[in-house]
């Protein structure tokens, strides 16, 4: 499974489909969503137009994972929660499971549940207080851009500050051990009670912040789970308040840069645009999660959905948005998303084994075809060292991210290699000096292979030798004989001069 893991859940109707009486639906479905597999189909419900009201349409989008509304929580959990422990408690990293959706589609419901249908966020506790892990949670809210402490008496905005080895973190925020569920119960009701809720058109105690519960593994030295619920997506209505227009604009262009930070990560992880940075300090949502955002964190995005036909539009929106994350996640591949702090640094990695693999390659074509490889003016080689084992090592030089590296060096064995000379480009190594005298082999390094002519065999004598092994003294005719072809000639042109005068 990739670093993002998007799931959606439909939530059960609430309303009669009576209540939507201008809109057609078509029969038997009573609602827009069905959900098939991996598959949601949204079924556009078109206004009626007297008789003509046939017109329909449908729209097909596949995720990871699909919950229809008869999906309890439990069952939820034990799909998605498996992943997210196994990261968290096995592998060590980051993790995040974010709730996204329009108001009253069931992010809250899903994050936090209710007394007897627990949400994610005490389904983790729980599981960690059993296997009795050392852990501490904090919870805040994110309104207005203003950060609050959700488990503190005093409500008072906290700052944001840069911590330079562990990023981003809220100055001032409680963070409370975990040790019983008596605990988690009196943190969580101190954290709902306390958060911004206001009424809406379509949900009477909508939440108008983004909360976020951060469950800390080991004190500071551990990995961080954050299960976020967003605010609700949707746009304001005709008659708002301007507190709720100000409130919609904050929580819409959060959850717009969230969107916008998803596509940088891609693009930087799939090295089509290495120059773009994900502009997590747009916001301080994506800001404050940056560190379980990209890089090696692993990221579950769970889009809750109201099923009902008068939600068409919000619902579309919302499956757009999560289709669009998937998408363009699972364009970059599990492979090449392994390492590097952030997406950055999987990028370079990946262009590194692109680039070895076609040296390697380009190498055995080239000694296949027996012609002396070029020099790579991308990969300096600078000098090769050996390790403890004894195996050979290049330490290069890349001119694009002006970095040194080291990398095995491989090395081939061949009859036919050509000798490079010295220069800036191609150094001989040291190991040169270590090599034992008895077997003196020509060697080259070029394009970060070290090429090793084969040692020769002991070579069987040829007639020549053959000749001066039986006639030693045949060896001394040649100097005399040319020493008498000089002198032959000398006297020559002596008496060639001496008959002209
Ligand atoms: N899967 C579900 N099963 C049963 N009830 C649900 C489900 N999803 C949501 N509900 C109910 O729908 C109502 C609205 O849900 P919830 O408060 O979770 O919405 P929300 O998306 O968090 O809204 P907002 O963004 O406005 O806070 C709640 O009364 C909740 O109990």
């Amino acid at each position: 499974m990739g670093r993002l893991t998007v799931a959606v859940r439909v939530r059960p109707p609430v309303c009669e489909p009576e209540l939507d009486s201008n809109v057609a639906t078509s029969s038997p479905q009573k609602t827009t969503v069905n959900v098939t597999g991996d598959n949601v189909i949204l079924n556009e419900a078109t206004p009626k137009h007297g008789i003509f009201q046939k017109v329909f349409r449908s729209r097909q989008f596949k995720f990871d994972q699909c919950f229809d509304s008869a999906k309890s929580q439990e069952e939820i959990f034990q799909i998605l929660g498996a992943t997210v422990l196994d990261s968290l408690l096995v592998v060590g990293q980051n993790c995040s499971v974010v709730a996204y959706g329009q108001t009253g589609s069931g992010k809250t419901f899903t994050m936090l549940g209710e007394p007897f249908q627990p949400g994610f966020i005490p389904q983790f506790c729980n599981y960690l207080i059993d296997s009795q892990a050392n852990c501490s949670v904090s919870f805040y809210e994110i309104y207005n851009e203003k950060v609050f402490d959700l488990l503190s008496d005093c409500r008072k905005a906290l700052s944001v500050r840069q911590h330079p080895s562990d990023g981003p973190f809220v100055l001032g925020l409680q963070r409370q051990a975990l040790k019983s569920s008596d605990d988690l119960k009196r943190l969580l009701q101190i954290g709902i009670e306390s958060r911004t809720t206001a009424k809406t058109v379509s949900h009477h105690s909508s939440s108008r912040s983004h909360a976020v519960f951060t469950i800390y593994l080991n004190e500071d030295k551990g990995p961080k789970l954050h299960l976020v619920d967003l605010a609700g997506s949707e746009r304001p209505h005709h008659h708002a308040s301007k507190l709720e227009i100000r409130e919609s604009a904050h929580i819409n262009r959060s959850l717009a840069t969230l969107g916008n930070v998803i596509l940088c990560l891609s693009c930087t992880s799939s090295a089509r645009n290495g120059s773009k940075f994900a502009p997590y300090r747009d916001s301080a949502l994506t800001w404050l999660l940056r560190d379980s955002l990209g890089g090696r964190a692993q990221t579950v995005m769970i889009a809750t959905i109201s099923p009902e036909a008068r939600f068409y539009n919000e619902t579309l929106k919302t499956l757009r948005y999560a289709n669009r994350a998937r998408s363009i996640f699972s364009h970059t591949g599990d492979s090449e998303n392994r390492g590097g702090r952030h997406g950055v640094d999987d990028a370079i990695e990946a262009e590194l084994r692109r680039e070895i693999d076609r040296l390697r390659v380009a190498l055995a074509d080239r000694l296949n075809h027996h012609r002396p490889p070029e020099l790579d003016h991308r990969f300096k080689v600078c000098h090769c060292i050996r390790n403890a084992e004894g195996q050979p090592y290049v330490v290069r030089y890349d001119s694009n991210t002006r970095s040194c590296m080291t990398s095995p060096l491989p090395v081939v064995h061949s009859d036919d290699v050509p000798v490079i000379k010295r220069s800036k480009s191609v150094a001989l190594s040291p190991i040169m000096d270590q090599s034992p005298r008895d077997a003196p082999r020509t060697r080259a390094v070029a394009r970060g292979c070290l090429l090793m002519k084969t040692p020769a065999a002991p070579q069987t004598p040829s007639d020549d030798e053959h000749v001066s092994q039986l006639f030693p003294s045949a060896l001394l005719l040649q100097p005399c004989l040319a020493v008498l072809l000089l002198l032959f000639a000398l006297s020559r042109l002596v008496i060639c001069r001496l008959r002209k005068k």
